[in-house]
């Protein structure tokens, strides 16, 4: 018998409208008690915090939600509800609590995308996370990385090349964000395999670049609405076919290239070629499987290639619009005294005072994490910012974008002005969290600081009187920043004019 026949004869049918009004009357009595009088009820916030974050998703996708995030803190204080389980804390104090070691707040699940191998970067498992990072950790000190760093120089070298030759065989401007994202990926690639992609050298994307691009573009809609992705994936459509099949080619990729490299390294660990896995090395095997090898290698291609690549493509755009700090920054550089160009090691600019300041405040403005990191409050709940933040499925959140642009610390906070970081105050320092911090603070710190120094350095050296260009229809809009979880300029270019 047909379901509607039964809940005819039953009497049922007639009783539905009924039985769909008090529920209906029932949810809305919850929510209204959940916003008026739940846990959360108490911190400050916009009205709309309470019964829905729908509008902070819209916000994410649209690349505004951080900056949105920061009025509500301008209009409510360092402590403001954007969901009804959503808090953002924009405390100094409160966010070093909220990350410090064995503080209780585990990544939130915004960060369970990866499938079901954990990496470094993905996992949620404090046990995991502390032995993979024991592991790797020493991989990435600064020592470990001094070994490594005539490649980065190299690949740097060739960077510069190549953008020369294509600005005179064009119209005289490149495209930074292009050319900064070709290496960075390259110098990953060459840290954890031994071999770069090639794409400084051909100037391209390769379809492995492209494919990761792709499957990142998805962040924010994944990070919005994760449903409709999940659901995504087992429709017939070609915008969720493409990134599946985006991901297939990445993971096929890497299992190639991290297979290629465990093979040499059991022929002749000795000569094979030196990595950021070196020391992980012990008789002819490493110190991981092959799948978590190639889980992490990729982990750092996500986490090591936009970032880099973005932070230094606003530090160059930066300086060159304004001409006093790019002239006192050449007339540093200029000071360098060696006899030939390909002389030129990291340690010659590593220490150079008003570059690391340009880095800083580079990193301070636009470093390119600035939006939400999201944290699960332990059940116990938390004093933060002088509220008690409960537990049991709050999230909570600091960002770099209000941390950096407190008035206080930074007057004047919009402005790039590196001389602010002259004579930093612990008070900044502590402000400062353009890596995060903490025990899931950045693990490429080092990494990032060697390229984003040597990359300026090297830049500013070829380039002295590099300026923002106008052809093309290259405007300021182009750079105007989009923060879904990364930064991102508008335009996805950034054209400067080399000489
Ligand atoms: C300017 C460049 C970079 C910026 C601004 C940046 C920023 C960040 C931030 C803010 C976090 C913390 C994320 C969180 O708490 O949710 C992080 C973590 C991480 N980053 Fe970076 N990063 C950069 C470069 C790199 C590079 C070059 C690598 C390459 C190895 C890398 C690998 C990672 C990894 C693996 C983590 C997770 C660490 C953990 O959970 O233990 N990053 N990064």
């Amino acid at each position: 018998m047909a379901l509607l026949d039964v809940l005819s004869t039953s009497g049922f049918g007639s009783q539905l409208p009924t039985i769909l009004t008090c529920v209906a009357v029932l949810f809305l009595v919850r929510a209204v008690f959940q916003a008026q009088t739940g846990p959360l009820a108490s911190l400050p916030g916009p009205e709309i915090s309470k019964w829905t974050d729908l509008h902070v998703r819209l916000m994410l996708i649209l690349g505004k939600r951080a900056q949105y995030v920061h009025s509500l803190h301008q209009k409510y204080g360092p402590v403001v509800r954007v969901g009804p389980n959503d808090v953002d804390v924009s405390d100094h104090a409160a966010a070093r609590e909220i990350h410090r070691a064995k503080g209780g707040f585990l990544k939130s699940s915004f960060y369970a995308t990866g499938g079901r191998i954990q990496s470094m970067f993905s996992t949620r498992d404090r046990g995991f996370h502390s032995s993979r990072r024991r592991l790797l950790g020493p991989c990435f000190t600064e020592t470990s990385l001094e070994n490594l760093q005539p490649v980065v120089v190299e690949l740097t070298r060739t960077a510069m090349r190549k953008m020369r030759d294509e600005a005179k065989a064009g119209n005289g401007t490149v495209d930074l964000l292009k050319w900064w994202t070709l290496l960075a990926m390259d110098v990953i690639g060459q840290l954890s395999f031994g071999e770069s992609f090639g794409m400084v050298e051909s100037g391209k994307k390769s379809q492995f670049a492209e494919d990761v691009s792709n499957a990142g573009a998805i962040l924010p809609l994944r990070t919005a609405f994760p449903t409709l992705i999940w659901i995504g994936a087992y429709l017939p459509l070609p915008f969720f076919q493409n990134i599946a099949q985006s991901r297939q080619r990445i993971v096929a990729y890497n299992q190639e290239r991290v297979a290629r490299y465990m093979q040499l390294v059991q022929k002749d660990a000795q000569k094979s070629r030196a990595t950021i896995f070196t020391s992980l090395i012990k008789g002819n095997a490493i110190e991981l499987t092959e799948l978590e090898l190639t889980v992490e290698v990729q982990s750092y291609i996500t986490a090591g290639t936009d970032t880099t690549a973005v932070t230094l493509t606003y530090l160059i755009w930066a300086v060159c619009r304004d001409q006093k700090i790019r002239d006192e920054l050449v007339r540093e550089l200029k000071s360098v005294d060696v006899a030939d160009e390909e002389q030129l090691t990291y340690k010659h600019v590593r220490d150079l005072p008003y570059l690391n300041c340009v880095v800083e405040e580079a990193l301070r403005r636009y470093g390119a994490a600035p939006g939400a990191l999201p944290r699960d409050v332990p059940d116990e709940g938390a004093f933060l910012g002088g509220h008690f933040v409960p537990g049991g499925g709050t999230v909570v959140s600091t960002q770099g974008y209000s941390l950096h642009r407190d008035p206080e610390l930074f007057p004047d906070p919009e402005r790039f002005n590196p001389s602010r970081w002259e004579n930093p105050t612990k008070e900044m320092r502590d402000a400062f969290m353009a890596f995060g911090t903490g025990p899931r603070g950045c693990i490429g710190v080092h990494l990032a600081r060697m390229e984003l120094r040597l990359a300026t350095a090297l830049f500013f050296r070829s380039f002295p009187s590099a300026r923002v260009s106008t052809k093309d229809g290259m405007s300021d809009t182009d750079m105007d920043e989009l923060i879904t979880f990364l930064l991102v300029p508008r335009g996805h270019r950034c054209l400067v004019e080399l000489e």
